[in-house]
């Protein structure tokens, strides 16, 4: 932004400069040294904050400004992204059923301030807590072999051990209602003892801008907790807080059928997935 900014007034004062004396000139080149170092102190901030904050959940995601190429940056926007995702969660309250299956599956949804309409989804899957996440985050990119409505996964930067960030495609399928969307994300991991939380949260890339025929959607904050059953570990309880911005054109009402029949589906596929081992 503030890149953008300088470049603006670059632009409208060229003409300026050209016919500045002497001391003018210095003054100018002054108040650019200026900027340099002030950009530099932002970065060295920004620093500060992911190393120290990190650990004590209180980073503010708005004050972070992307440094391309930063894997700070994509950690801490993970994380953050996780921490919204299970703060929504945490709050039991005004949660409203939107479906109950016969195999227990429930999806609730509730419209939170700043988000929108949310989708949780909870499940209970014959899987361990291990075998999920091998399959949901180590595996991603094979995601597209078991479930249809994702065309491609491509990781496209593999952060850290608990970070990656990956492009998805759907797949504009007829159950689809909202056709094909890509999301460019990145997708934070978490493993505690009986429990893993996959976190993410769209994130805006230089190097990968929206393509041309694709609607640029964005996922999250959302997060997937899976949690071993105290009376038997090899099922796992599984939680996904959706939200996301389908982006184009939509009546309301069609996307708040989609998304909780995409949830549906994907645990389908899962459950059909699981049945192969
Ligand atoms: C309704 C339309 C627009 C989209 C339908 C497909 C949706 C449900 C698909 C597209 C991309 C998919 C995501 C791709 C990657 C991951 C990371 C993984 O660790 C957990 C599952 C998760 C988070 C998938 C959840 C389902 C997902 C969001």
């Amino acid at each position: 932004m503030l890149r953008a900014v300088v470049k603006l007034c670059c632009g409208i004062s060229y003409p300026h400069m050209r016919s500045m004396a002497g001391l003018q000139r210095r003054a100018v080149a002054v108040i650019g040294q200026e900027i340099t170092q002030l950009q530099q102190w932002e970065q060295i901030q920004q620093h500060i904050r992911t190393h120290v904050a990190l650990n004590y959940n209180e980073v503010e995601q708005e004050d972070v400004k992307p440094a391309t190429g930063n894997q700070l940056y994509y950690e801490q926007h993970g994380r953050e992204a996780m921490r919204k995702a299970l703060s929504m969660l945490e709050d039991k309250e005004g949660w409203k059923v939107e479906m109950t299956e016969s195999n227990g599956d429930v999806i609730c949804s509730k419209v939170i301030p700043g988000a929108g309409k949310v989708f949780r989804m909870e499940a209970v899957l014959e899987a361990s807590v291990e075998e999920l996440y091998d399959i949901l985050y180590v595996r991603v990119q094979e995601m597209p072999q078991w479930n249809p409505s994702i065309q491609h996964i491509e990781v496209l930067k593999h952060v850290g051990p608990e970070t990656i960030v990956t492009h998805e495609v759907s797949a504009g399928t007829a159950a689809n209602l909202i056709g094909q969307r890509d999301f460019v994300s990145v997708r934070h991991s978490c493993k505690q003892k009986s429990s893993v939380y996959l976190g993410g949260a769209a994130i805006q890339l230089e190097s990968f801008p929206p393509q041309a025929g694709f609607v640029r959607a964005e996922d999250g904050p959302t997060c997937i907790v899976l949690q071993a059953l105290d009376e038997d570990k090899t099922k796992s309880r599984f939680t996904w807080l959706l939200n996301m911005d389908v982006k184009g054109w939509l009546p309301k009402s069609i996307v708040n059928q989609a998304l909780p029949r995409a949830q549906l589906d994907f645990t389908r596929h899962l459950r059909r997935r699981l049945a192969v081992r």
